[in-house]
């Protein structure tokens, strides 16, 4: 190991899983990809890029723990996953580490996304005690009607690079919890933290077979994905990431008719209106905007101000978009990292090149930002006089770009909000109950964050409508999709 890598320093080198785990056995390949730090462009590590035999051997090793997965009471499930949370928390340290290495975003965002990430694990080993049944009272005296809830069997989740454990955790948790063996396919960019991950559900006594990750680069990806799909073994296929590819494992998973969970693009509206706490809201676009250097679908992608505070918001958001520290998220006190890599810098410039050509005030940021070690940094960017035209407006930056539109009415800030096919996350500040009522009501949004810019925790569904996907991540309603609903009708009870 590099003695400069910032892997190197890790309490626990035991973490630093560079094999798949397939079947409980930790799995090498002679074809490998390289995972580098998107701070500095430096190779982490080598993993494997696997193919279609590791795949078949992975969904081979979920269907036969399957059945004695499934049949453990739900009490002992869920001792695993306490288990595995607690190793989780106990080791934020350098699950942290691996995080910002490969994915680069702050350490104490990172530190933040382990306790979040591991959360899902003991909220979702305590609603897989609760997967109810019912009974339904019979309109014939000879018959009685049950409804159970079963495992809906083998699972698999393909996950993104920018929340590298939590949307891992986010749909591993309620399908273990309801008694389905899982298989992932982590994002090629961020494979490390998912693997460290797995190195931790293993010392928790996850039973082989259980718990599978499969990595593989960009190209292997799309052969991974498409095996998992064909299967008929593989029942339920969770993915988030963007609409573009949400449709192609959608298409590929309907020869099996295969349960999906979709979380797929954003593009968010934050409104404030005249009414609201300026600095609360700009305190919320901050938040919203810049985590992760923007990097999350349901960051704040569209600013929309009412006239009467237009200028007043603009000069305090300009203020403190222009005092964030952008660098190595190994650095104290930097706030914004760097981008995930080199296609993710060319969409921010193009949607700020395009923003300015067509009307758009630079008020701070604007340009990439060349260091000695490289990396793929980007300035924080404010926008002023946006207009629905600019591609910004339409499409989601996935970066540290806030253009700020200005709005008359509350009719013309509903109208512009719902102007677009996603319907993921929105925001909006007001102190008028009224308003809050009538604007929360309208936004055709799965999310409403009202004087708020931080919506994410366990216990709460998160997901979208229109082509922001379908299903719901979290809360009681985040088990449902792992469970087949079976209706039992027993006869002849007057015998
Ligand atoms: N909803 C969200 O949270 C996210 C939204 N996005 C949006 O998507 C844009 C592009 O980001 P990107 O990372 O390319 O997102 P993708 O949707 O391409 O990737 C997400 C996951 O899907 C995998 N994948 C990609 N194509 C296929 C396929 N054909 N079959 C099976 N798996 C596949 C990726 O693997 P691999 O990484 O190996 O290619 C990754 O694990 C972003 O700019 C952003 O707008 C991106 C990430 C998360
Ligand atoms: O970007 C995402 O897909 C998930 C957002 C992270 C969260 O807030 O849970």
């Amino acid at each position: 190991m590099d003695p400069n890598s910032p892997l190197a320093a890790l309490d626990d080198p035991g973490l630093l899983r560079t094999q798949a785990l397939i079947n409980g056995e930790w799995v090498g390949s002679v074809n490998t990809f390289a995972v580098t730090d998107p701070a500095t462009g430096r190779e982490l590590a080598q993993v494997p890029n696997l193919g279609r035999v590791d795949v078949d051997a992975a969904i081979a090793a979920a269907a036969n723990a399957l059945g004695a997965w499934r049949s453990k009471p739900a009490k002992e499930r869920a001792a695993v996953l306490v288990r595995w949370q607690q190793l989780l928390v106990k080791h934020a340290d350098d699950l942290a580490r691996l995080m910002t290495a490969e994915q680069g975003k702050p350490l104490a965002e990172a530190r933040g996304e382990v306790v979040y990430g591991a959360s899902f694990l003991d909220w979702f080993a305590e609603e897989g005690k609760r997967v109810y049944g019912e009974t339904i009272p019979t309109t014939d005296p000879t018959k009685r009607y049950l409804v159970l809830k079963q495992a809906v069997g083998v699972c698999a989740a393909i996950t993104p690079w920018n929340f590298p454990l939590a949307m891992i955790t986010r749909k591993v948790a309620p399908a273990l919890a309801a008694g389905c063996p899982v298989i992932i396919k982590p994002a090629e960019a961020t494979p490390l933290t998912a693997l460290a991950a797995a190195e931790l559900a293993q010392r928790a006594g996850m039973p082989s077979g259980v718990l599978n990750v499969l990595t593989g680069d960009a190209t292997q990806s799309i052969e991974i994905g498409k095996v998992l799909c064909d299967s008929d073994v593989v029942r339920h296929l969770s993915f988030t990431g963007s609409t573009e590819v949400g449709r192609i494992l959608m298409a590929q998973c309907a020869p099996t008719i295969k349960k999906l969970s979709l979380e797929l693009g954003g593009n968010a509206p934050f409104i404030v209106f005249d009414d609201a706490d300026l600095d609360s809201a700009v305190d919320g676009a901050i938040a919203s905007k810049y985590r992760n250097a923007g990097q999350t679908c349901v960051c704040a992608n569209r600013i929309y101000v009412q006239a009467g505070v237009y200028d007043a918001f603009i000069e305090k958001f300009a203020a403190k978009v222009g005092a964030l520290k952008t660098g190595n998220g190994f650095e104290p006190g930097v706030n914004v990292g760097p981008l995930i890599d080199d296609q993710a810098l060319a969409k921010v410039e193009t949607h700020v090149a395009d923003a300015i050509a067509l009307g758009a005030k630079l008020l701070t940021g604007g340009k990439r930002i060349d260091t000695p070690a490289g990396g793929n940094f980007f300035e924080p960017t404010l926008l002023a006089d946006a207009t629905p035209q600019m591609l910004c407006s339409r499409e989601e930056t996935f970066g540290p770009v806030a253009p700020v539109f200005r709005f008359q009415t509350e009719e013309d800030a509903i109208r512009l909000a719902n102007s677009t096919e996603f319907g993921l996350a929105s925001y909006f500040y007001s102190r008028d109950i009224g308003r809050i009522f009538r604007v929360g009501e309208a936004l055709e949004y799965g999310m409403v964050g009202i004087n708020t810019g931080l919506i994410s925790t366990a216990e709460v569904p998160f997901g979208g409508v229109k082509q922001s996907g379908l299903g719901r991540e979290g809360g009681r309603q985040g088990i449902e999709d792992y469970v087949e609903v079976k209706y039992l009708c027993l006869g002849d009870i007057q015998k």
